[in-house]
């Protein structure tokens, strides 16, 4: 029986800029991660190079266990209610934005929704490197939409000279106040910056992006890498919730996502907190810890240009060493305020 929401990502874009390219590739290496792809209409989506595994209305199930909808604005409501059923066993969602809404809108029903089943997953805006001054001649609202992105994808770099990309990585970076910019070929990005991706073990059989990483050789892997950085953290003593929260609120823009659990000792001995940050989005669950783990917190932070020894020492300088207000409960009313209410219904076969 699975407790976990399901992220649900906006991806949006303005014409051509290469987000069914992305979209291909995710569903092409999903690494075994069961991935649903919600479009306007397949159009571009290369659902005959994947091998499809059956076709029911507008929902096409390919053989690697990812999905395809097509459908339109009005049905999209009822379409993430059937997704995100847990018998569905989808491990995230990817909505394209063009044609179905403007992003702004999607990610506010997003956040809105009374679909226990999922959480947000971030605004993915891709943009054109080639065509970036372009577009925001003809399109100047794209200012709004990178404001409100939580990853930047940089896309076409291949394009664009090292200079010029150097460039337009700060002037994009700036209009998307800071939030991370990552540069793309042909929409290649790592899946993890999307969702949590499948612990290798559970990756047999399928082509993992490690796999990708090792047929294209040196030079893309070596691209893919610096395109952003990885890094975890784990503590066996306890965190303390206001100093977690203050570096929560600090955090730097280009830190993408924080995943992971938290243990807060005395302040909660019986739960975990599981945690699920995107951009500026913020949330806690708690969830009784399994009976025997390790009272350990271990995180995994992904972000661009951000200072992987810094953001290490801040959190260091979190954990709570000589606990002196365990048992107070108002220490953990912040970390409370980010806690979703609603529960899950059961998984249902
Ligand atoms: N040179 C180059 N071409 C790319 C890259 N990514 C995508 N393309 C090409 O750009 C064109 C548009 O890509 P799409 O993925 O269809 O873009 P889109 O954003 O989905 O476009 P719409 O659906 O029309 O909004 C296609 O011909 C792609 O092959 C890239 O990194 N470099």
């Amino acid at each position: 029986m699975s407790k976990r929401q399901i992220p649900v990502v906006v991806l949006a874009g303005f014409l051509g800029s290469g987000k069914t390219t992305l979209l291909n590739q995710l569903l092409r290496f999903s690494g075994g991660n069961r991935i649903g792809v919600v479009v306007n209409d397949f159009g571009a989506i290369e659902i005959d190079a994947m091998s499809v595994a059956g076709q029911v209305g507008s929902t096409v199930s390919l053989g690697n266990g990812c999905l395809c909808c097509a459908v339109d604005g009005s049905e999209l409501d009822a379409y993430l209610e059937k997704l995100t059923r847990p018998s569905v066993g989808l491990d995230v969602i990817v909505i394209e934005a063009s044609g179905l809404a403007e992003p702004q809108e999607l990610v506010r029903m997003l956040l809105g929704s009374d679909n226990p089943n999922i959480v947000y997953g971030g605004l993915v805006e891709v943009v054109d490197a080639a065509e970036f001054d372009t577009t925001r001649e003809r399109h100047p609202e794209i200012a709004r939409h990178l404001a409100l992105a939580d990853l930047v994808v940089l896309n076409k770099t291949d394009r664009v000279e090292p200079d010029e990309l150097r460039q337009l990585r700060a002037a994009v970076g700036a209009f998307a106040d800071g939030a991370a910019v990552v540069p793309s070929t042909y929409g290649r990005i790592d899946p993890e910056l999307l969702f949590d991706g499948k612990p290798k073990g559970e990756r047999f059989g399928q082509l993992s992006f490690d796999d990708l990483h090792d047929r294209d050789g040196g030079d893309e892997g070596a691209h893919l890498h610096a395109a952003y950085d990885s890094l975890s953290f784990t503590s066996d003593v306890a965190l303390h919730p206001r100093r977690l929260l203050d570096f929560l609120d600090e955090r730097p823009q280009g830190l993408y996502r924080i995943k992971g659990f938290v243990d807060f000792g005395a302040y909660d001995p019986r739960n975990r907190y599981t945690l699920h940050a995107v951009g500026r989005f913020l949330r806690f669950r708690p969830e009784p810890w399994p009976a025997g783990a390790e009272r350990l917190t271990q995180l995994v932070l992904i972000g661009s240009g951000v200072d992987g020894d810094g953001l290490h020492r801040a959190l260091s300088h979190c954990r709570d060493d000589e606990p002196q207000d365990a048992g107070l409960e108002e220490v953990m009313w912040g970390v409370l305020r980010y806690v979703d209410e609603r529960e899950p219904e059961p998984a249902v076969e």
